[in-house]
């Protein structure tokens, strides 16, 4: 029982750290940092982060429920209860400011999954079945209109929805490797990560910069990314000049990358999972030598 509680609550630990260290990241373009609001008029690094922790007792509770079962109808509609409910927890701490709806999503269901498979290392495991999960239809969805749901039509495009039904490919595919890749190439933890989060800029499409930009904005910040990439990343001198024209452009047409900021926070939050849980399948080998 006390290792059940004690690896549940670490999940929600884990996923409110990556939130808060997404949110730390600087700079982002576009994006809420420690410098810059980005193209966010209605909030701050202390509100994004007052946000993250006001999300954790949904964290903790999404993982509670989960451990140790198998992706569900039911667990799927617990899952989401949990979820709305820490959307209202969100609302009432930031005052009506969407800080991290997207990223209560993503990052609800990557907890889900991690607490069902306890100790898993394979990070594709958590996040194939973090998809099963948001596979099962959502049978208490509200007809409110969002601005997903809204650009989603308009554009043709799969959206938050999509992205995690698919198993997160943009995490397994994209910014795992090039986090991984930017590291082993000696590159620094923060340049490593903005690395990260343009990469993820560069192919997804996120209903964000659709809603407030437009489909050119997301052309161009598509295209503006990948020539980052193609310049060998932010670490070199013309990819941060790329990177600065790409902050600037964001803020010109009022668009944020909002999504590809969700799936960095979850990313960062499985790449702690997986040093986690290398340590726990350790311990509880030592644990049942002792007791044998
Ligand atoms: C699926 C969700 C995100 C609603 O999505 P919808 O398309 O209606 O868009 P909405 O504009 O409300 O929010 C979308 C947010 O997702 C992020 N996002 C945008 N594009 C993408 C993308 N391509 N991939 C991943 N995330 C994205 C952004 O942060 C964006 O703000 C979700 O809020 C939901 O259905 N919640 C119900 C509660 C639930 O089931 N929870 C279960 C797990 S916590
Ligand atoms: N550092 C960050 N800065 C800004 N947004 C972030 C950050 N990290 C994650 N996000 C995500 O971006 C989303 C907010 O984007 P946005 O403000 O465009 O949403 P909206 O409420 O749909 O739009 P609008 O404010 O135009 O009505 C949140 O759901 C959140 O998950």
């Amino acid at each position: 029982m006390e290792k059940l509680l004690s690896y549940t609550e670490k999940l929600a630990i884990l996923a409110v750290q990556a939130l808060i260290e997404e949110a730390e990241l600087t700079p982002k373009p576009g994006l809420v940092d420690k410098e810059s609001t980005g193209s966010h008029q209605d909030m701050s690094i202390e509100l994004m982060i007052q946000s993250a922790r006001s999300i954790e007792p949904a964290f903790r509770e999404m993982a509670k429920v989960s451990y140790g079962k198998v992706p569900s109808q039911d667990l799927r509609e617990e899952i989401a209860a949990i979820g709305r409910q820490g959307e209202i927890d969100m609302f009432q701490a930031t005052g009506g400011v969407n800080t991290h709806k997207g990223a209560i999503w993503a990052l609800g269901l990557l907890v889900s999954s991690a607490a069902m498979n306890p100790g898993e290392t394979s990070l594709d495991h958590i996040a194939k079945t973090a998809g099963k999960l948001a596979s099962f239809p959502d049978r208490n969805l509200t007809q409110q209109i969002t601005n997903g749901k809204r650009v989603k039509e308009k554009y043709g495009v799969n959206g938050a929805l999509g992205e995690a039904q698919q198993g997160f490919p943009h995490i397994r595919k994209i910014a795992l490797p090039v986090l991984n890749n930017s590291r082993s190439r000696g590159i620094k933890e923060d340049l490593s990560r903005l690395n990260t989060l343009i990469a993820l800029m560069s192919s997804l499409d996120d209903t964000c910069i659709l809603h407030r930009g437009g489909a050119q904005s997301l052309t161009t910040t598509k295209e503006l990314a990948s020539e980052i990439l193609l310049l060998g990343g932010v670490g070199t001198k013309t990819g941060w000049k790329i990177l600065e024209e790409l902050s600037q452009f964001l803020i010109k047409c009022h668009a944020s990358p909002g999504g590809s900021a969700d799936l960095l926070a979850a990313t960062l939050f499985l790449d702690e999972l997986y040093k986690n849980n290398k340590s726990y399948l350790w311990e509880f080998k030592k644990y049942s030598l002792i007791r044998k």
